[in-house]
């Protein structure tokens, strides 16, 4: 008897094992089958979400926003009648970005070159911004530097690079406009722009994980001590959105990709537009009361990654009247 059940028990082990098998291989496969089904309940809308002129009269700094996700949330930000300073190292790349927002949406987009490493030229930035648009209502800290490597073959330079971008930069610019901001007894938004990781942490990417954890910890003491100053802080975690800055230090052959809209129960990735839509909710007065919060927009990946018994997902409606019988048969401890 008992070798009867030990022998049907390996051979459903086996059957759930190959079919979970071939079900990944199919996902993993050029087809795509996921993220061509269950995406077809998750479209993505790209229109601006908000009322048009929401952000009249309202000035928005935004670090990195001459690309990717900086470039959507300033558009974003434009569309909706804010003026824009956007703020890092390539200013032939800030300037087209500028130049192209300003002429779609007709509100002005500054151009202003900073390395945010250095805290001299943040502060001289802002003294460019002051004399441009006077402070600014709305601080979008978007710049980031990552790619991934196995720490065993980090430099102390490559680790010093990516947490000086991301923690360091963050501060100096939070700072510096705070500082001022505090001086002129004006209010301000405070928007962090992390990733998922910075909860979890992950390995290949640790200088990134390290410093984007230490901005959710900056944010999170801030909401806490600058709300008597008029400043909101609050973070977005996005998970994966396709811009080259990220997928080409990332996912550099492109195989990671397929492996992620795998595992997102919404089936695909994010979009920029969506991202810039949560970025302008979040910095308008619409979100008045928010501080301190710390967004998860990812599709669901987060939890998919994390729940022990997600991979159940394979095991097909056959395969768990079996596996059902099973658990009822059993009596006892
Ligand atoms: C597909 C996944 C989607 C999910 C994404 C989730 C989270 C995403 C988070 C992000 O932050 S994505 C944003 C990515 N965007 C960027 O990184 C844009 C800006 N990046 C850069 O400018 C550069 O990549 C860099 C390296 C961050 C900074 O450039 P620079 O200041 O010019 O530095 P260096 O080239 O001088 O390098 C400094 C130091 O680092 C070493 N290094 C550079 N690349 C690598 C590498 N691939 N592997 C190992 N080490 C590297 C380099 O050798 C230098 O160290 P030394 O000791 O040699 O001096
Ligand atoms: N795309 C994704 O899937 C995800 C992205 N994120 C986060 O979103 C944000 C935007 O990333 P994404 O748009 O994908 O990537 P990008 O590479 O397009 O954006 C990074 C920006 O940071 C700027 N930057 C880098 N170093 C510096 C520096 N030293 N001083 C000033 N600016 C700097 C870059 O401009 P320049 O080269 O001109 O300096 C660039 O515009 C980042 O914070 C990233 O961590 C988080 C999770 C997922």
């Amino acid at each position: 008897m008992a070798a009867r059940v030990v022998g049907r028990t390996g051979r459903l082990a086996a059957v759930v094992r190959s079919s979970a098998v071939r079900l990944q291989s199919r996902l993993h496969g050029s087809t795509g089958l996921r993220s061509g089904s269950q995406a077809n309940f998750f479209p993505p809308l790209e229109d601006a979400m908000l009322p048009s002129g929401s952000f009249n009269n309202r000035m928005a700094l935004i670090t990195g926003g001459g690309t990717g996700l900086g470039r959507a949330m300033t558009a974003t930000l434009s569309q909706l009648g804010a003026q824009c300073i956007i703020a890092s190292r390539k200013l032939d790349v800030l300037q087209r970005t500028a130049e192209e927002i300003s002429s779609q949406t007709g509100n002005k987009v500054h151009a202003v070159q900073c390395d945010v490493r250095d805290p001299q030229a943040v502060s001289q930035c802002v003294d460019q911004i002051e004399a441009l648009t006077g402070l600014p209502d709305v601080i979008i800290n978007n710049a980031a530097g990552n790619f991934v490597c196995p720490s065993e073959r980090l430099s102390p330079n490559a680790w010093k690079t990516i947490t000086d971008i991301v923690l360091n930069g963050t501060a100096f610019v939070t700072l510096e406009l705070g500082k001022r901001l505090i001086q002129n007894q004006k209010g301000a938004s405070f928007l962090a722009i992390t990733t998922i990781y910075a909860e979890s942490g992950s390995g290949f990417v640790v200088p990134s994980a390290s410093a984007k954890a230490g901005v959710e910890a900056l944010y999170k003491s801030l909401a806490a001590e600058w709300g008597r100053y008029g400043h909101r802080f609050n973070i977005i975690q996005p998970g994966p959105i396709r811009t080259k800055g990220a997928f080409s230090r990332l996912d550099p052959t492109g195989a990671f990709e397929k492996a992620m809209i795998d595992r997102i129960p919404t089936g695909r990735l994010g979009t920029p537009a969506e991202i810039a839509n949560l970025a302008a909710y979040v910095s308008s007065n619409y979100a008045s009361w928010m501080s301190g919060a710390v967004i998860r927009f990812d599709g669901g990946e987060y939890v998919s990654l994390a729940g022990e018994f997600n991979e159940l997902r394979s095991v097909t409606p056959d395969q768990w009247k079996l596996l059902e019988a099973m658990i009822r048969k059993t009596k006892g401890s």
